[in-house]
């Protein structure tokens, strides 16, 4: 007997099956984990990264854990034509990709964050822009991956979190103009807590993060759910981001208390 959730799961896989979905940053992390749920699911995938062994390997992953099809497209998101990633149809743009980033105090180097303005939110603009006619005929849908700290300040994430609060006002105005157009395009921002992608960026931030890091295959697949169901927002894990962004309005001081509470901000250096 399928319980609720496995139940929900059935029905995800059956929306998923067959249908044309895009992946960046599925050369590792957490879109490496969501390009393996899709290929489970029976979908057809393209997946976007810099590394093409990477894709490679992934592709071939995929290919055994059943994807409908899969291909790849390697290359640099900050001047990648997204008619490249764009083949004939498309039901599901997940937009995943991050450019590397300093964890600890902003110095003020402009380069930086203009460079992670490129990456992190320009291309995530191109794509959906190339993306949206092919989106509006099959009644598709956005995903666009974000992070607590593109909803609340984060003292050591200035950069990284620029362009995550940049997401947020993008998409969130996209998708009113989308209702006020009728077009039936879903957009979903999902805000992200702290996730064990075992990559090099997060081993050298875990001794000063306090919290437990989420797994990334369960992330990847309520990512997946999220799109599917066309929710506005994704929340994982839940009580870790939802708190935070409730009590952030309404308690004083409240967000000083939040990074003293998720980070050893001692142990962060200071050069
Ligand atoms: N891990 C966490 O704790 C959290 C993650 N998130 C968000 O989740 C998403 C995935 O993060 P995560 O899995 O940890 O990241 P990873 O660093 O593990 O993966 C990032 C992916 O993006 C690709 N990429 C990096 N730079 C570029 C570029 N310039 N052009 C094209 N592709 C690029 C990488 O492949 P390649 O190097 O081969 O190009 C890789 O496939 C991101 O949007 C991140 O902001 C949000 C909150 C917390
Ligand atoms: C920046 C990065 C991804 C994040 O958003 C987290 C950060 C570590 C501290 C955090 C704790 C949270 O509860 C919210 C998320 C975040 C700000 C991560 C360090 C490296 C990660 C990265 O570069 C993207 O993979």
């Amino acid at each position: 007997v399928l319980s609720n959730h496995g139940k929900l799961l059935c029905v995800i896989m059956k929306m998923l099956k067959g249908k044309r979905v895009i992946v960046t940053g599925a050369s590792s992390g957490i879109g490496e984990q969501m390009a393996y749920h899709l290929a489970r699911m029976g979908s057809h995938i393209l997946i976007t990264a810099r590394t093409e062994v990477k894709l490679q390997k992934v592709s071939t992953q995929c290919r055994e854990l059943g994807a409908a099809s899969i291909h790849y497209v390697s290359g640099s998101m900050e001047n990648m034509s997204p008619q490249s990633c764009l083949l004939g149809g498309l039901d599901m743009l997940i937009l995943n990709h991050v450019g590397s980033t300093h964890f600890g105090y902003f110095k003020g180097d402009i380069e930086h964050p203009r460079k992670l303005l490129e990456i992190n939110v320009l291309s995530y603009v191109a794509m959906t822009v190339s993306a949206l006619p092919m989106l509006k005929e099959s009644r598709g849908s956005v995903v666009a991956v974000s992070s607590l700290a593109g909803k609340v300040g984060n003292p050591f994430t200035v950069p990284y979190s620029t362009t995550k609060f940049a997401l947020d006002g993008f998409f969130s105005s996209l998708r009113q103009m989308l209702i006020v157009e009728n077009a039936n395009v879903s957009i979903t921002l999902c805000v992200l807590g702290y996730i064990n992608t075992g990559k090099a960026a997060m081993k050298a931030v875990s001794h000063v993060i306090c919290n437990k890091p989420a797994p990334k295959e369960e992330c990847a697949l309520e990512i997946i759910k999220s799109g599917a169901l066309r929710q506005r927002e994704l929340h994982y894990p839940y009580i870790s981001v939802t708190i935070p962004l409730i009590l952030r309005d309404w308690v004083p001081d409240f967000l000083d208390a939040l990074t003293r509470n998720i980070m050893d901000i001692e142990k962060v250096e200071r050069t």
